[in-house]
């Protein structure tokens, strides 16, 4: 156990929505051993995704009874629509691995840096205005979800500076190698 104390990491993967930091992470997440910790959230599933693989789809009441539990490093609301990691989850897989990965917003991002400070490594995927729509288009997200996404564009490109690594995804094979390579220099 001591030897996983002294390795922990805790790799996240923000930047904006539709750049492909879930597929990126998902992969590289594999070629590097990491363990993803979910989020919960009350946002309904989207017709591709699943529960426990893409989030922990809750309810409402739910989230709130485990948010007044004390149970959530931090929380986001996005119109109306709760997100948060547990603790505990965080806790639990650091048990059995040294390296989890999240994803998250750049307020989410900021605040697990804060509590994790040395421990954390942000790394920020990025892809241009017209590929993320494009890219959503094609994921099968309603033109609704996609406008509201990007008006949250800038401010999460602003965050680029404050990260660690940031890489443009724009051949995925292409990011996949880049970031892996960059994340093996941080596991020994
Ligand atoms: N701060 C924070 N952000 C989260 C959490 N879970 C998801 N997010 C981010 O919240 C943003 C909004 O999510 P959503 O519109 O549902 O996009 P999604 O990435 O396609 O699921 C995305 O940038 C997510 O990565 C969380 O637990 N905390
Ligand atoms: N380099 C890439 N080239 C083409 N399509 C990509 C690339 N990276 C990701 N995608 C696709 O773009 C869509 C958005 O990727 P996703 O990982 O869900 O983004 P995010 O987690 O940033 O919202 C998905 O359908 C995914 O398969």
């Amino acid at each position: 156990m001591d030897e996983i104390n002294d390795k922990k990491l805790i790799f996240v993967f923000t930047g904006p929505d539709g750049s492909g930091r879930k597929t990126v992470a998902g992969r590289v997440g594999a070629l590097c051993g990491l363990q993803r910790v979910l989020s919960y959230t009350t946002r309904p599933s989207r017709l591709y995704e699943k529960d426990g693989i893409d989030y922990h789809f809750i309810t409402r009441e739910q989230f709130i009874e485990a948010e007044q539990n004390e149970e959530f490093i931090e929380t986001l609301e996005i119109d109306g629509v709760y997100y948060g990691i547990k603790s505990k989850e965080i806790d639990a897989t650091f048990q059995q691995h040294p390296y989890v990965y999240l994803i998250l917003n750049r307020q989410g991002s900021k605040l697990v840096k804060e509590v994790f400070g040395d421990k954390v490594i942000q790394i920020l995927i990025y892809a241009d205005r017209n590929k993320v729509m494009s890219r959503l288009l094609e994921r099968g997200d309603t033109t609704e979800v996609i406008y509201k996404n990007l008006e949250r564009y800038e401010q999460e490109m602003g965050y680029l500076k404050e990260c660690d690594v940031n890489v443009e995804n724009y051949e995925l094979d292409e990011t996949v190698e880049e970031v892996t390579a960059i994340l093996n220099t941080y596991i020994k």
